[in-house]
């Protein structure tokens, strides 16, 4: 049976008074790719927070890596979890080159200073980089990559550490259709994989799901409306629910289409 990398108990998150996740159950096995969806504000970063080990839950328990967040040392839980993510992209300097971007995954940090790096980081990061789009790269600085790029180099350096757990947070946002399209295939080819770990991602649209993605969570002011298989929770009533708004929802080939009924 396959090992479940998150187990989430009814976890709650309350800041300023406001509770921003409300009871939440939700587990995710080593096999499962997961697709977070809700409108602006319902709660998906601060989900994805938790999964990170960045934040702990105000109620309720949340495994990580079957790692009991709260007892576990979170600096060793964190190297086995990639995370990309804009707020992650922030940090990294605009004028370090996109192998050293890479490669600093190695050490948890962004900025190259004085680490050593070893032949064989060296040959992984080089490989990664071409596993995603990006030959011909290692030395362009990251500042001056398009956001299609960019966003590429985030996702590399999120597995550059070989992770059990991958997190995304809105991969696609910003893209034009064509980087889009290009990021998605890549996904979708990653996701496919075998080798591939358990990833969870955040998006706003159904179109950005992509191949090899298993199940959706669908949330709402911090609550669940929807947990499960691609097929039983990704439903137009579902999302209609979700969003408050009648919405129609299409797959085709197994890519997704919503718009208001
Ligand atoms: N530290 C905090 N203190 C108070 N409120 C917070 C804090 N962090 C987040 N929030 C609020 O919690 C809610 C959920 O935020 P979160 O970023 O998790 O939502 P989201 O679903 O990812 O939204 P979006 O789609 O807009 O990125 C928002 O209303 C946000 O303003």
């Amino acid at each position: 049976m396959a090992s479940t990398v998150l187990e989430f108990r009814d976890v709650s998150v309350v800041r300023d008074g406001n509770t921003i996740l409300d009871g939440v159950d939700w587990s995710v096995a080593e096999d499962e790719r997961w697709v977070i969806l809700g409108p602006n504000g319902a709660g998906k970063t601060t989900l994805l927070q938790i999964a990170a080990a960045a934040m702990h839950p105000t109620k309720g328990s949340a495994e990580v890596l079957l790692e009991s967040l709260g007892k576990v040392d979170v600096f060793e839980l964190r190297p086995m979890i990639g995370f990309a993510s804009t707020a992650m992209a922030r940090k990294i300097p605009r004028n370090e080159t996109v192998i050293d971007v890479v490669l600093t995954a190695a050490y948890s940090v962004t900025g190259r200073w004085n680490e050593e790096y070893e032949a064989i980081d060296e040959r992984r990061a080089q490989r990664v980089l071409s596993e995603w789009g990006l030959e011909g790269f290692a030395d362009r600085r990251f500042g001056s990559l398009s956001d299609g790029e960019q966003k590429r180099v985030q996702i590399a350096r999120a597995v550059m550490t070989d992770p059990e757990l991958l997190l995304l947070d809105e991969p696609a946002a910003s893209l034009d259709l064509g980087a889009r399209e290009e990021l998605v295939t890549l996904l979708g080819g990653y996701a496919s994989s075998s080798a591939s770990p358990a990833i969870v991602m955040v998006t706003h649209h159904v179109e950005e799901i992509p191949h090899g993605f298993t199940h959706a969570l669908l949330l709402k002011q911090g609550g669940v409306v929807a947990a499960g298989p691609l097929a039983e929770a990704l439903t137009s009533e579902n999302l209609t629910e979700t969003f408050g708004l009648s919405i129609e929802l299409s797959e085709q080939g197994g890519r997704y289409v919503a718009r208001a009924a």
